[in-house]
């Protein structure tokens, strides 16, 4: 037999074993009965073509809304995953049930070893609590001034460009202070982004194209990468400028591991004031494997991402709103004016967030530009129903918080920025159970007390009435630099440029 014989042979066999994989999965695989697209039904390259080359990428949202709309509240997106368009449906994300997460979809991550990504509900359960405690309300706390600190570092470097003609980019702006709060929290020592005269905006550039990679990394089965932390950097250079730069960050997270790691061992019985998060695991009672150099780079810098991209695109859309409509960002002036009046100093974060509208305006960043992604979960144990439908323990299911934030049968005018709505208490109790920018059940975001903390005292500072300085949106829009357009599980707009301002 020729090669070229045994090349025939083989392809028709993988033809062949294609061909009876994707009559399996039509028609006898247990999620035949739902509905949706054949071609979805049978092969992820599907979802692959929106997530990696639609018009840029992460672009499956909008191909999931269009099966909804024609399909129905439920659909078969993928091979393995069911996705619900239900508001009132929540039941894979209840605390009782304890879902796994989808190994396949977190793969964009490049990992599975921290508590963000972990798969099981057993292993997430040891890694949580392991690290919860660095995140009690008193442990939060104590970091409270070097958060103040940070946002008074940024406020006076806005301060310094009054009336240069500088166009300075809000988007770079709250990614630094985004970073150096998380960086501070969990290494107490932050990265340094907002000493950069150009607030490290190649940095910030890199979250994005992390998005781009993360995504083909979930489609090629999770080795692109893992294999990107391994080539030196002038290989990636020639490669591609994007994965030097996403190199690069995985090195800046390495650098600072390693220095905690090495320094650890001087660690005898420090207060927990000068504890990190690298102490906390290493302190605690997680099995020996589960401290492993590798675990620790995985759980601490998860951590510190998880808390950049979110807070800081959230406060950069709030921004855009409140210059974009002078009314409302000088009603938020008027508000805070009043409250420095009442205390005689600047109010602290607990008298901010009693700030009505203040809070509004908190709740419709939050809102509108809460993580992108939808959150699939599974139960290996139990069945699941929807409405007359059941489906089969072990099948993914997702649902996508944005369905509930943009929909107009729950809030009026939904692409509309109206603090005003959060005000009236009847109106905010109907909507409260549907708002969950942090997540649900017992994956929800174990920051969201330093977000808060952080989105409050940045506002509260920059919208004081002493701050000595004023912002203008200079060139550009809703429609390009705000609403989300990619989904990189965070929301990014169309375009890269950012929110740009003069400040005067
Ligand atoms: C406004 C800002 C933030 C928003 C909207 C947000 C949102 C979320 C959401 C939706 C999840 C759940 C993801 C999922 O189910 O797959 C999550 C998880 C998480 N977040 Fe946040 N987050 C924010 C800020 C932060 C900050 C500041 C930190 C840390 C300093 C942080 C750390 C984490 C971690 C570690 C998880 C994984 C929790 C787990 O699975 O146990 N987040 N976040």
């Amino acid at each position: 037999m020729t090669t070229a014989d045994i090349a025939i042979q083989l392809s028709v066999l993988a033809i062949l074993a294609l061909i009876s994989r994707s009559i399996y999965r039509l028609y006898l695989s247990p999620l035949s009965k739902f509905p949706g697209p054949w071609l979805a039904a049978i092969t992820s390259a599907y979802e692959a073509y929106y997530d990696c080359f639609k018009d840029g990428g992460g672009r499956y949202h909008v191909e999931i809304a269009r099966m909804h709309d024609r399909y129905g509240p439920i659909v078969r997106i993928n091979p393995w995953e069911l996705h619900i368009r239900d508001p009132d449906w929540n039941d894979v994300y209840k605390v009782a049930r304890r879902a796994s997460k989808s190994l396949w979809y977190y793969q964009f991550l490049g990992t599975s070893s921290n508590s963000f990504s972990a798969s099981s509900a057993d292993t997430h359960r040891l890694r949580r609590d392991a690290i919860q405690p660095y995140f009690s309300p008193a442990a939060v706390a104590r970091h409270q001034p070097e958060i103040e600190r940070l946002v008074a570092k940024l406020v006076g470097r806005l301060r310094a460009l009054k009336g240069s003609g500088k166009v300075v980019c809000l988007s770079d702006v709250f990614r630094a202070l985004a970073t150096d709060v998380a960086t501070a929290f969990a290494f107490r020592q932050p990265f340094g982004h907002l000493d950069a005269p150009d607030f490290e905006r190649a940095g910030n550039a890199t979250v994005r194209r992390f998005g781009t990679l993360g995504l083909l990394n979930r489609h090629l089965g999770g080795w692109l990468l893992p294999a990107i932390r391994l080539v030196p950097p002038r290989i990636a250079m020639r490669l591609s400028p994007a994965s030097l730069g996403v190199a690069g960050f995985f090195k800046q997270f390495a650098v600072v591991v390693n220095k905690g790691l090495n320094s650890a061992d001087e660690f005898v019985e420090m207060g927990a004031a000068e504890t990190d998060i690298i102490r906390q695991i290493l302190n605690s009672n997680l099995p020996a494997e589960e401290k492993s150099h590798w675990h620790i780079k995985q759980e601490s810098s998860s951590v510190a991402l998880a808390g950049t991209e979110t807070t800081g695109s959230i406060l950069t859309v709030i921004l855009f709103y409140l210059l974009s409509e002078p009314g409302k960002g000088a009603r938020l002036r008027e508000e805070i004016g009043k409250a420095y009046n009442k205390y005689g100093r600047p109010p602290v974060w607990q008298e901010l967030k009693e700030l009505s509208y203040m809070t509004g305006v908190v709740n419709e960043g939050l809102r509108m530009n809460a993580p992108s992604g939808r959150l699939p979960r599974y139960d290996p144990m139990q069945d699941m129903t929807y409405k007359s439908w059941v489906i089969p323990k072990g099948t993914h299911v997702s649902t996508t918080q944005n369905d509930i934030s943009f929909s107009p049968d729950i809030f009026f005018a939904p692409h509309d920025f109206l603090p005003e709505r959060w005000i009236d208490g009847v109106e905010n109790k109907r909507v409260a159970k549907y708002f969950n920018p942090f997540g649900r059940g017992t994956r929800i975001c174990i920051g969201m007390e330093i977000a808060l903390i952080e989105i409050y005292l940045a506002l509260g500072r920059i919208f004081a009435p002493d701050v000595g300085f004023t912002m203008n949106l200079h060139g550009c829009d809703k429609k390009n630099d705000v609403e989300m357009f990619h989904d990189y599980f965070s929301p990014f707009p169309r375009s890269d440029k950012g929110v740009n301002v003069l400040v005067w």
